[in-house]
């Protein structure tokens, strides 16, 4: 009524109009927002850039390996993107993971590293300890210490997630381990640094492997120039390690037995992190289809969770007499390796 009133004897026709496309304006746009559609309209840089850190929080964990992240090209932004392409339920993670999203605690560098080896089950072991409460890891490979040193300190402590008290941060990328820089890096950025090294003594699952593991098929002689073939002579890489590190600073956990008995491995990797042993029998189930351990009660779930597909995948089947040549082209490398760390593994 008042309005009907102050619209005939007040206002001008003019003014009348303005007050009137104010209003639908008004009504839109509050329609709009009540749609949800006001996150999408631009917002100051600082509040973007906020919301991009909560993001890195947020999706910290997800199965993305360097492969999938395209990781020459990574970036604080690539490295979400990729992260939030390779998990179907990262939407899961966000609804659910309601303790992670949040801006308590400060961004450290990490206390333990996964360094290696490729292939040797290092997601799962990072994917396994992430249940623990008291471990805190970047989910993605951040490849710091290979790819991207020149990035800065300050550019990787940034990719990881916060932490409190108490609280151990973590990451992994494998291929820290035949990197021939990456053990004085790591020091340089803390000499406390604890490492951990998934071995391995099955071949890598690629369906050419025979063939591309010789230089020469019928006189048996080892491409020794293959990086995957490389890989597997630890004795090499560890002599570079231990230049700058002692062996009580590191872990070996074995890559086999964390399929067959991942709690009785994660009990050890929880002791050399100095954690009370959370992570036990009671989390895992063997899946039947997958092959392989999974979780019961993933980190940011309440659903069973196996690794994705790039996990697990089908293995050929190797030539005994090729898997011969193989065992006594490393036996010689096994055998120092054992001496090294002063445990024979018995990979033979
Ligand atoms: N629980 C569970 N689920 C699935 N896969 C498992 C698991 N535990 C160990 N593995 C083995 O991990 C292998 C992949 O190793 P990585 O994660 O170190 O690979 S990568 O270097 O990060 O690409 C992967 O290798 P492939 O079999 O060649 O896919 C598996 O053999």
């Amino acid at each position: 009524m008042f309005l009907s009133n102050y619209f005939h004897n007040v206002l001008p026709v003019q003014s009348k109009l303005s007050v009137f496309f104010t209003m639908i304006i008004l009504f839109t746009y509050l329609f709009y927002c009540l749609n949800g559609y006001c996150d999408s309209l631009p917002r100051p840089v600082y509040d973007q850039q906020s919301n991009f850190q909560n993001k890195i929080i947020l999706h910290d964990g997800q199965d993305a390996s360097q492969d999938q992240l395209g990781a020459y090209n990574a970036s604080p932004v690539s490295i979400v993107r990729g992260q939030l392409s390779d998990l179907g339920n990262s939407a899961n993670v966000q609804s659910n993971n309601i303790s992670i999203a949040n801006n308590f605690g400060s961004k450290k560098f990490p206390q333990a590293i996964i360094i290696g080896v490729k292939k040797g089950g290092t997601r799962a072991l990072l994917e396994f300890l992430r249940i623990h409460p008291d471990v805190r890891a970047v989910g993605a490979e951040p490849h710091f210490f290979d790819r991207f040193y020149d990035k800065g300190l300050e550019w990787y402590r940034n990719l990881m997630p916060r932490t409190l008290e108490g609280q151990i941060t973590m990451e992994k990328t494998p291929s820290y381990f035949i990197t021939k820089e990456a053990p004085r890096r790591v020091f340089s950025m803390s000499r406390h640094t604890k490492l951990i090294v998934v071995t391995l003594t099955k071949s890598p699952g690629l369906p050419s492997f025979q063939n591309l593991a010789f230089r020469n098929a019928t006189t048996g002689l080892i491409d020794t120039s293959w990086s995957a073939v490389r890989i597997g002579i630890y004795a090499k890489h560890l002599e570079n390690w231990l230049r700058f590190f002692p062996l009580s600073r590191f872990l070996f956990v074995s890559g086999e037995r964390l399929v067959t008995d991942p709690a009785g491995e994660m009990g050890r990797v929880q002791d050399f992190l100095g954690l009370k042993r959370v992570v036990t029998d009671k989390h895992f189930y063997f899946n039947q289809t997958k092959g392989f351990p999974c979780l019961k009660k993933p980190e940011g779930s309440s659903r069973p969770r196996c690794l994705g597909k790039s996990k697990g995948r089908p293995h050929p089947q190797i030539p005994s007499e090729v898997l011969l040549r193989l065992r006594d082209f490393y036996r010689p490398f096994n055998l120092k390796f054992y001496q090294m760390t002063g445990h024979d593994f018995g990979w033979d």
